[in-house]
């Protein structure tokens, strides 16, 4: 299946779920990512849920790091050279949707990509392999590049992964685990 059409069947397939779906696969997702070795860690990346697009909801995932006093990081998509500025999340954090309905901090104390630890990852679509699709602009491909080799990557999905695998660009960074409502795949 090429990217574009593994893209049109994942959103299709997250546009089904109902409400009570998406937050009971949410919380589900949140629980099963507890029983990851990854918990010793200091600097987590999360995204925030474009509400509209049906992602995951990770605010259970946000709850279980602020639990853990963990140092959380956001970050703010630039669309002009698809990059991404990363801010540390404090009490002062102020959240605005931007044009995509992507829930980001206006500004703050920039976290550079070589601190992060360990990074939770949007997908649209996965293989068995740990490969990756998502919306295509190569935001997480050129952030994953400039982290440490050893940070942490782990997508969150709601479906299992794709079993025959995706053709792999130069590009293309792979994923540590990937975690469901279901399983947690370690790659
Ligand atoms: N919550 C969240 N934050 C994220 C990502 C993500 O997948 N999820 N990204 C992951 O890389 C980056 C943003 N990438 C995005 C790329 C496209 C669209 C989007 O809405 N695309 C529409 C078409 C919009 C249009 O062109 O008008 C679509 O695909 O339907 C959203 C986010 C960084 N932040
Ligand atoms: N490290 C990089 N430096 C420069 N360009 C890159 C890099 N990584 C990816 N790209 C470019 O970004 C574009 C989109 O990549 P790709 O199709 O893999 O996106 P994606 O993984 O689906 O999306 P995303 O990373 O936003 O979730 C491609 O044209 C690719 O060449």
């Amino acid at each position: 299946m090429s990217k574009t059409t593994l893209r049109k069947k994942y959103k299709a397939l997250r546009n089904e779920l109902t409400p009570q779906q998406l937050d009971d696969f949410s919380i589900a997702i949140a629980n099963n990512l507890l029983k990851l070795p990854v918990w010793e860690k200091r600097y987590y990346h999360l995204f925030l849920t474009i509400t509209e697009q049906k992602e995951i909801d990770t605010e259970f995932v946000l709850n279980i790091l602020l639990g853990k006093d963990k140092d959380v990081v956001l970050s703010k998509s630039d669309f002009k050279n698809h990059s991404l500025t990363h801010f540390l999340l404090t009490d002062n954090t102020i959240i605005k949707k931007n044009a995509y309905n992507i829930p980001e901090p206006v500004d703050g104390i920039e976290v550079p990509s070589t601190k992060i630890d360990v990074v939770f990852i949007p997908l649209l679509a996965y293989d068995t392999n740990g490969n990756r699709v998502g919306y295509g602009k190569g935001f997480y491909d050129r952030f994953l590049a400039e982290c440490k080799p050893e940070t942490i990557k782990i997508g969150l999905s709601f479906f299992p992964p794709e079993t025959t695998l995706f053709t792999v660009d130069a590009t293309d960074i792979g994923l540590d685990f990937c975690v469901t409502p279901e399983k947690v795949f370690e790659f």
